[in-house]
């Protein structure tokens, strides 16, 4: 059941950002070799907000690792917006990612010395975007996820709720087409675990922006479009949830 493309969305073609194509990924460790994922075959639809779940060793680290262009296939074909990413040479690859890709990580990987503002100024500087659009676009997106009060904390100031929103932040600021979250809630607890994906969620719906992320809290499940789940490396079920 590797290739349930197209069961909870029939988008038409040209909506497809992502595109999968019996992805295949081995890790090979001395004479052993770890088959975590067994042939994927995926479509995600522009703007869509969709959950992988499923346990843990399914594959679900290593198929965002693969979304988000991070890591390569053993097999397999990967496309975004149509590009096949094989095709491209590492600055390609690399320059299409850091414009098409946000990330959000479980340790939100914010840089300590640096304040709220400036952690989410950074992709933008990478970019070698001006000094003045930086400061304006950065401030924007903070107030996107409600922490415009907060540009000068640093972020051991923060919880755990607002460093992820602060990753967020900085994950949206240089206008991503996806935004991939491998295990975004892992830190917090029920509560603003439910208040990221909420606000992931309202972004998703304000800015355009597709979401993916990974979860292991099926509570969380309730506020996606669609979920799939993910089990020895093969998607069992693509569900519509609305
Ligand atoms: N770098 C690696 N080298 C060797 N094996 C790996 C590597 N990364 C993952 N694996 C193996 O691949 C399989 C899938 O791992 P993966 O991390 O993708 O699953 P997961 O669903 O994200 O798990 P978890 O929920 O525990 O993070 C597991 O058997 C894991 O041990």
């Amino acid at each position: 059941m590797a290739n349930l493309e197209g069961t909870a969305a029939s988008t038409a073609n040209e909506d497809v950002l992502l595109s999968l194509n019996d992805i295949r990924r081995d890790y090979v460790l001395g004479e052993t070799r770890v088959e975590a994922l067994k042939g994927v075959s995926l479509r995600i639809h522009r703007g869509e907000f969709v959950a992988i779940w499923g346990p843990s060793g399914s594959g679900k680290s290593s198929l965002m690792n693969i979304l988000g262009l991070v890591d390569a296939p053993t097999s397999g074909e990967v496309s975004l917006e149509g590009t096949p990413i094989a095709k491209l040479t590492d600055n390609a690859l690399s320059d299409l990612r850091s414009r098409k890709v946000g990330f959000v990580f479980q340790s939100f990987n914010l840089i300590p010395v640096l304040s709220a503002l400036e952690n989410v100024m950074v992709p933008l500087q990478i970019q070698g975007v001006g000094a003045a659009e930086v400061r304006e676009r950065a401030s924007q997106a903070l107030k996107d996820v409600g922490l415009e009060n907060q540009a000068s904390a640093r972020p051991d100031k923060m919880s755990g709720g607002q460093r992820q929103r602060v990753a967020i932040a900085r994950a949206l600021v240089t206008s991503p087409s996806i935004v991939v979250a491998d295990e975004p809630t892992a830190n917090l607890d029920s509560e603003n675990s439910y208040m990221v994906v909420k606000l992931m969620r309202e972004l998703n719906r304000t800015r355009r922006v597709t979401f993916i992320f990974t979860t292991h809290d099926p509570r969380l499940l309730d506020l996606v479009d669609r979920k799939l789940l993910l089990k020895d490396g093969l998607l069992q079920t693509d569900e519509a949830v609305r």
